[in-house]
């Protein structure tokens, strides 16, 4: 929690004091209240006082209250100005961090929890400061102050004021000893609550498909369940701290009146009246030290929580980055080029790796394409070139540079990445494309539109204004594959780098898209990862990969009579006459 305050700038350390300031007058007019009473009480029992004097006090009672409040806005005002400040700042510098995150600092969060992390837990931070920050100010300056008020009146008062601080403090203890230990918790079961409603509204279409809403809404309901259940638990023993405080302070009233009543009947006359009133004045009092001690319970309350939520936060700001760039600014001789050495890959945590001593170059203007069996590492080794994963042995050199030493937007830029999965954001057409650093005309969309056989669809809704739902929800997988690879070509890259990226194209529209890339784009290299034949065979170079060995590297044709795994699938999507006729062609 101490670390969050180096968000804050000196000046607002000055409006901190400025709050602290504000809570000082508003303590002084609150305690100052009991003193006009014990005067009223005085002169009421006074035979002979004047009822102007009464009403005057009565005024100044009111003017005192009024300005008790003006305090308390102003002090709110510049806590929660405050407050907010610092969670924007913590926001944002969690965001930006979290962008920087490669897939391994991803994948040990996990997305569900970073969105709570970004959301929930700085509410709870947001929460205790707003509140917690005033309390903190206010309840040691009230108690301070009251005890000084009535430290000379009797002492039986004072320790029975005493006594009902220290149950009230053996209270608090014992509930905070119970439910502390619960927010960590809260916390946790929040996550794995977000995770399952993300997943089941992700996942929706699929849930109605396979009528799995019961399965799915038992495992909702299991998490929901949890949560409930420990939040249960958490206000059942937090509601039971406001009766025990209403009984203390009515005991401790009766008490106080009791023990008055008692020093009234034993005194001397002329000191009975005095004495009423001093009785009057503690009693108010002892009941603001109690609630005194009260708002320090309820920020050790609220502090817990919001030390979990920082603990929270803080694990993700201080996580260290597993890519770090270096300052290499991608202005090379040679362009183009990408080379594996002798690599080998194993995913953080794996045991075995994933890919196991793959070398090859690639020249510009080549197309390099990857074949092999599901799961046989062609999209862990294409995600090496932009550095998602860093390899765990042997160097990825972009146009003869090692990825490593390159500043991660220098690499980008070099690199026109279409995913397996296309992504589009809400918005535009136009925004979807142009959305890389560079400028981007409309002339240049158009054209990446027309190479990537996207243009005749876009022109037929509404051009390059076309809204986009979120993750691009209004267009047919097809289309959105074009989408993503029309984003790729407006950024003319000098290596396109295709990740199945032509999956859900059919045959044509595949072949004509390929035609177009090789008239327009000829001098970039391209890699390309494809499960069909027809795809890659007339590739350049064809890399076979099985089980993240390379087991073959050639032509669709030195392929054909020299690699069994290369023939195995080639004869399983095309017949013989047609493989024959395509290395013909
Ligand atoms: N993030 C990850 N963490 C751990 N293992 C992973 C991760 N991603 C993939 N793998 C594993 O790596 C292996 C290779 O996966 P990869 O996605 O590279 O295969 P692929 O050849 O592209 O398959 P496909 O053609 O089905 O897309 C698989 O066994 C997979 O289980």
């Amino acid at each position: 929690m101490r670390q969050l305050f180096r968000y804050y700038r000196p000046k607002e350390y000055f409006w901190l004091l400025a709050a602290l300031v504000f809570v000082f007058f508003q303590v002084y007019f609150n305690l100052k209240l009991p003193d006009y009473m014990s005067e009223i009480t005085q002169l009421v029992e006074t035979e002979g006082s004047r009822m102007a004097d009464i009403r005057a006090n009565g005024w100044e009672m009111i003017k005192c209250a009024f300005a008790a409040l003006m305090m308390a806005v102003i002090s709110s005002y510049i806590v929660t100005k405050l407050s907010a400040t610092l969670t924007y700042r913590v926001r944002r510098q969690l965001y930006e961090h979290i962008t920087k995150f490669g897939m391994a600092e991803m994948n040990h969060f996990s997305e569900s929890s970073l969105l709570t992390r970004s959301t929930n837990d700085i509410t709870q931070i947001q929460l205790f400061l707003s509140m917690g920050m005033q309390l903190m100010m206010l309840a040691p300056v009230t108690a301070i102050w009251a005890v000084t008020k009535i430290w000379n009146k009797s002492w039986e008062w004072s320790a029975l004021t005493g006594l009902a601080v220290v149950i009230l403090l053996a209270v608090i203890i014992i509930l905070m000893k119970f439910v502390v230990p619960k927010f960590k918790i809260i916390q946790k079961l929040t996550d794995a609550l977000n995770q399952n409603t993300r997943e089941n509204l992700i996942g929706l279409r699929v849930i109605r498909a396979f009528n799995a809403e019961a399965y799915q809404e038992k495992k909702f309901e299991h998490s929901n369940e949890d949560v409930t259940n420990v939040q249960m638990f958490t206000q059942k023993a937090l509601a039971t701290l406001q009766p025990i405080m209403y009984l203390v302070m009515y005991f401790l009233t009766l008490g106080i009146y009791l023990i008055g009543a008692n020093l009234i009947q034993s005194a001397m006359m002329a000191d009975k009246l005095s004495l009423f009133g001093d009785m009057v004045v503690f009693s108010s009092y002892a009941l603001q030290i109690i609630f005194a001690f009260l708002m320090l319970a309820a920020v050790f309350m609220m502090m817990p929580r919001a030390q979990v939520s920082a603990a929270r936060i803080k694990e993700v700001i201080d996580m260290p980055l597993s890519i770090q760039e270096d300052d290499f600014d991608g202005e090379t001789d040679e362009k183009g080029t990408v080379e594996f050495k002798n690599v080998t890959f194993r995913y953080p945590g794996a045991e075995e790796p994933i890919l196991k001593n793959i070398s090859f170059k690639i020249k510009k203007g080549q197309t390099f394409a990857f074949v092999g069996s599901t799961g046989s590492g062609k999209s862990t080794l294409i995600q090496l070139i932009p550095r998602f994963y860093d390899v765990t042995e042997g160097q990825v050199l972009v146009d003869g540079v090692d990825v490593r030493s390159y500043r991660q937007n220098a690499l980008y830029d070099k690199i026109g990445y279409v995913f397996q999965k296309s992504m589009l954001f809400n918005g535009t057409i136009r925004e979807n494309i142009a959305i890389g650093e560079k400028p981007c005309s409309d002339e240049q969309i158009q054209r990446a539109l027309k190479i990537a056989q996207a243009d005749d669809f876009v022109a037929r809704k509404s051009g390059l204004d076309t809204p986009v739902a979120q993750r691009g929800a209004n267009f047919s997988g097809g289309q959105k594959q074009r989408l993503a690879i029309a984003r790729a070509v407006a950024k003319d890259p000098e290596i396109y780098v295709f990740d199945d990226s032509f999956s859900a194209l059919d045959y044509q529209t595949d072949a004509a898209l390929r035609r177009a890339l090789k008239e327009n784009c000829s001098s970039a290299t391209v890699l390309i990862v494809a499960q069909r034949i027809g795809t890659v065979l007339n590739a350049d170079q064809i890399v076979v990969l099985e089980q993240g060995e390379c087991v073959g590297i050639g032509t669709h044709k030195e392929l054909m009579e020299t690699c069994d795994v290369y023939r195995e699938i080639a004869l399983s999507q095309l017949s013989k006459e047609e493989l024959e006729h395509a290395s013909h062609a």
